[in-house]
């Protein structure tokens, strides 16, 4: 079969901290006034009292959307968001371009090979630059999905289950339990610096929605990078009696070290996760090595696609789960077919978590949402990631 090349790749941005927040969609952390997401959520900055309530008031949202478009030269486009805004333009229009215009469409791996490689010297293992090229990655792939005219989940081998189940994140875990999700995730509220009544004040938010949950209903907590290993290990064994399934994201992500220790020092039956904040292979590597339970890698972060596969049948190895940070279809497309991806995340946007708001809204047309917490594969079965990009309010910056 003959494939086309590719002709072009354009960038665009969106949102940041100083643009119209409707517009944003790609840098879920972009939201208006009076959000859940934004409502005094424990951050590694929250030690400082004027960064404490808010977590734009320390720049959680400057970068914005960046959106990548690849365009074939028979005409056709893939495209594909993600946090990175006008930064990631640059980066995609100066540099990454180079390495897939005039290849064949289907190239993917090479071009991912190259961009990670060209970009060592700056890059890192996780950050704006990763978030560019995983951006550039599921762009590639949404356009091998439509010129072959398949689900990005049929090339990547097919499903291995009809139906994904999903955990919601959000303020209301009550909520998600009446619209039919599995468990709810909260964002923790106090840290180290609030001590031991930091701690009461942590277990009295899980007491009660134990309580109004009843015993089954998963209950999980979000650490956001805010703690220590003693104040981790002091929540876990404190949130124990309420059965909590897991801790996440504890600690810095290079903490590898810290990862371990928490792990032994958890009470047993009680799953310590992360990875949302890991980009490349190598640094799930070592992160899967501290014998956490879960990777969650964001595939829009962690070098796109090409690298969350690589991640999925590294913790299939060592049998452990990875459970995607939530990222609406591009989670979606891989999770189906990981044999080690038993449930998902879906990330709540509504400003109160009242209702099921698409995770990228307003950016994706036709972006679904779980129904009834689950989501068959069907909704799937369109060419590509199946959405299509609003274009309202899109810059492009640099054009090369
Ligand atoms: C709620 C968390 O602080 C963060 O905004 C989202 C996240 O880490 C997750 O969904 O996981
Ligand atoms: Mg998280």
């Amino acid at each position: 079969m003959s494939l086309p090349k590719i002709k072009t790749v354009r960038a665009y941005f969106a949102g940041g901290a100083t643009a119209d927040k409707a517009a944003a969609g790609g840098d879920y952390h972009d939201q208006g006034a009076n959000h859940w997401i934004d409502d005094h959520v424990a951050t590694p900055m929250s030690k400082y009292k004027q960064y404490e309530q808010s977590r734009q008031s320390f720049g959680i949202n400057v970068l914005g959307t960046l959106i990548v478009e690849v365009e074939a030269d028979n005409g056709q486009t893939g495209f594909a968001i993600t946090t990175g805004g006008e930064m990631g333009c640059f980066i995609v229009e100066k540099h990454l371009n180079r390495f897939l215009e005039g290849r064949c469409v289907s190239d993917i791996k090479l071009i991912h090979d190259q961009m990670m490689n060209a970009t060592l010297y700056y890059a890192g293992s996780g950050g704006l630059v990763m978030n560019t090229i995983s951006c550039v990655d599921l762009a590639l792939w949404d356009l091998f999905g439509k010129v072959t005219d398949l689900p990005v989940y049929k090339l990547l081998g097919g499903a291995v289950r009809d139906e994904l189940q999903f955990y919601a994140t959000g303020a209301r875990p009550d909520l998600a339990q009446q619209m039919g999700f599995i468990g709810g995730k909260m964002a923790v509220q106090w840290g180290p610096h609030d001590g031991d009544e930091g701690i009461r004040k942590e277990v009295a938010r899980i007491a009660h929605y134990r309580e109004s949950c009843g015993p089954d209903f998963w209950l999980m907590l979000d650490c956001w990078m805010s703690q220590d290993v003693n104040f981790a290990t002091k929540l876990a064994h404190a949130c124990a009696p309420y059965n909590v399934k897991w801790l996440e994201e504890c600690l810095p992500p290079q903490q590898f070290e810290g990862y371990a220790q928490l792990k032994q020092q958890a009470p047993q039956g009680m799953l310590i996760t992360s990875g949302e904040h890991h980009g490349t292979l190598q640094s799930f590597r070592t992160l899967a090595e501290t014998g956490i339970d879960i990777l969650q890698p964001d595939v829009g972060w962690c070098g796109g696609l090409t690298t969350l596969v690589e991640v999925a049948a590294l913790a299939k190895s060592r049998g452990q789960l990875v459970v995607p940070h939530g990222s609406s279809v591009y989670s979606h497309h891989a999770v189906f077919t990981f044999t080690n991806s038993p449930f998902s995340e879906f990330l709540m946007t509504s400003p109160d978590c009242s209702t099921l708001r698409p995770q990228f809204d307003p950016l994706l047309i036709n972006e679904p949402v779980p129904v009834n917490g689950r989501m068959h594969k069907s909704v799937l079965d369109k060419p590509g990631f199946g959405v299509e990009l609003n274009r309202d309010g899109l810059k492009r910056p640099y054009q090369h």
